[in-house]
């Protein structure tokens, strides 16, 4: 569809008063080329039965740019058209009657240097609720390197989290406190301590642990960090725990923060739905305070789950990225969450390559040039066990936390045992590794060997041995990539 002319009206006839098409009003260019500073946009679009695909496309570029319904005349005080975003390619997409990938240029100067914020406030801003679409979907974005370069990017990035950690050549081990609500302080504290102790390098509050009436945030802290300094001096390892510092307002989640840094905490915690700026804030924050900043993705499920409308977590992973945090929750494959095996390993490039190469078998649109910007560590969470070692190791790789809640505080014989069990198999899988072995066939059988010397880990292999979650993906992808989809 891309071979086709222009139909942008021209002249005076351009700018009269009246409803026009937005194709014929010039956010249809199928013959722009983009340029290397702009931004572009790769939407899936369902138009409503009835609607010209081609217009349906170019209402998107408009509505996300300079668009409304109709003509105004004031579009003559700017530089209309070069502040007009362009659709210049619309493909059906494959298998998937009704539905078409829609290609749109940004200009640069549309864009505030540095701010998410600005940046989804016309990219995601209305045309989600555009009466003519059934449905719409932001697949993936390219950014420029001028505008990656005005972006901080990760506080501390993965090079220096592991030197402060002083930990290299393995995936980092982590828990989620469970009960997620409830715990006293005392009693979360102790939890920590024994997960720490037992053999993890970071334990983390939950999404929603704040301050309740159960246990209030400085209770929760103060007993998360003598758990922490016990657990290092018993080890002699250097351990962290992610105090969520998730509140009602800036002031709060400063001075939450501020308390954290002051009682010697390496990191602190987020969640994706306190807002972009919110999160932004905080990475500037965590650069200047030399903390480590953790983002759970809570909440993002409600808008990247569908294949047809929403924002595809790769979208979210390239803004987090932008914007500043250390860590972000990525998925497991393996786990109880949604996670496509190959879409999962193309959020994890966008977070730990410099240069994501185009990979549409992994959702991968275009070439992604990070511009230096420090590397994102993935975070692996949500229904893990030490039986999927070889698994997990196999598909997200080393540099990547590993966080078992249910699989470490669950265990038989207690908190410190189910620590153990993962330390010992993830080391046993590790050396496998570096032995040359091929760990992801002979796995169940290198755990088992490792549990021979290790009653912790037998004892968490009976318990889960038969856990998986085997259920249909909703977001991998419903159409063979075909060499023509390349940009
Ligand atoms: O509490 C957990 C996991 O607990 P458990 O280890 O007991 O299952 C996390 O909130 C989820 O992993 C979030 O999901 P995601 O990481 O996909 O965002
Ligand atoms: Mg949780």
């Amino acid at each position: 569809m891309n071979m086709q002319q222009s139909i942008t009206v021209r002249g005076k006839d351009r700018y009269k008063s009246g409803v026009m098409e937005y194709k014929r009003m010039g956010y249809w260019e199928p013959n722009y080329e983009p340029k290397d500073t702009d931004v572009i946009a790769l939407f899936r679009v369902t138009p409503q039965d009835g609607v010209d695909a081609t217009e349906a496309c170019a209402a998107v570029a408009g509505e996300s740019s300079t668009a409304t319904w109709t003509v105004v005349w004031t579009d003559r005080l700017t530089a209309a058209e070069k502040y007009r975003a362009k659709c210049y390619r619309v493909d059906p997409v494959p298998n998937s009657p009704g539905s078409y990938f829609a290609y749109i240029a940004y200009d640069l100067d549309l864009f505030e240097p540095g701010s998410i914020a600005n940046l989804t406030a016309s990219i995601i801003g209305n045309v989600f609720g555009f009466k003519p679409l059934k449905a719409l979907r932001l697949e993936d974005m390219r950014l420029p390197v001028a505008y990656v370069k005005t972006f901080q990017g990760p506080a501390t990035g993965i090079v220096v989290e592991r030197e402060r950690l002083d930990k290299f050549g393995r995936p980092l081990l982590g828990a989620t406190v469970k009960p997620k609500l409830g715990l006293s302080g005392r009693n979360y504290g102790r939890v920590v301590y024994e997960a720490l102790k037992g053999g993890l390098d970071f334990t983390k509050d939950d999404e929603n642990i704040n301050s309740q009436p159960f246990m209030h945030w400085r209770e929760r802290f103060l007993y998360c960090m003598e758990a922490v300094n016990r657990a290092q001096a018993a080890t002699g390892e250097i351990k962290g725990t992610y105090l969520n510092v998730t509140a009602a307002t800036m002031e709060d989640m400063y001075e939450r923060a501020e308390f954290a840094h002051e009682i010697g905490s390496n990191i602190v915690m987020i969640d994706l739905v306190i807002g972009y700026t919110a999160i932004q804030s905080m990475a500037k924050w965590a650069r200047k305070n030399n903390m480590i900043l953790h983002l759970h993705r809570a909440g993002h499920s409600t808008y990247t789950r569908q294949r047809s409308h929403g924002v595809s977590f790769r979208v979210i992973a390239k803004w987090m990225r932008l914007a500043g945090v250390d860590h972000i929750h990525a998925g497991t494959v393996v786990g109880k969450l949604e996670g496509d095996p190959n879409t999962t390993r193309g959020y994890y490039d966008i977070c730990r390559e410099d240069f994501n190469p185009m990979q549409l078998e992994h959702g991968v649109f275009f070439d992604q040039h990070w511009a230096s910007l420090n590397r994102l560590m993935p975070v692996a969470s949500g229904g893990i066990h030490a039986g999927q070692m070889h698994q997990l190791l196999d598909l997200l790789g080393e540099d990547v936390v590993l966080q078992f809640g249910g699989g470490t505080i669950g265990h038989p014989r207690g908190i410190q045992a189910g620590a153990t069990a993962n330390r010992v198999a993830l080391e046993a899988m590790i050396l496998a590794r570096n032995e040359g072995r091929d760990y992801v066939h002979e796995g169940p059988e290198i755990l088992a060997k490792a549990a021979l010397s290790c009653t912790p880990l037998r004892e968490a292999l009976d318990v889960w041995k038969d856990v998986t979650f085997n259920y249909e993906s909703t977001d991998a992808p419903d159409f063979i990539p075909t060499p023509s989809m390349a940009v």
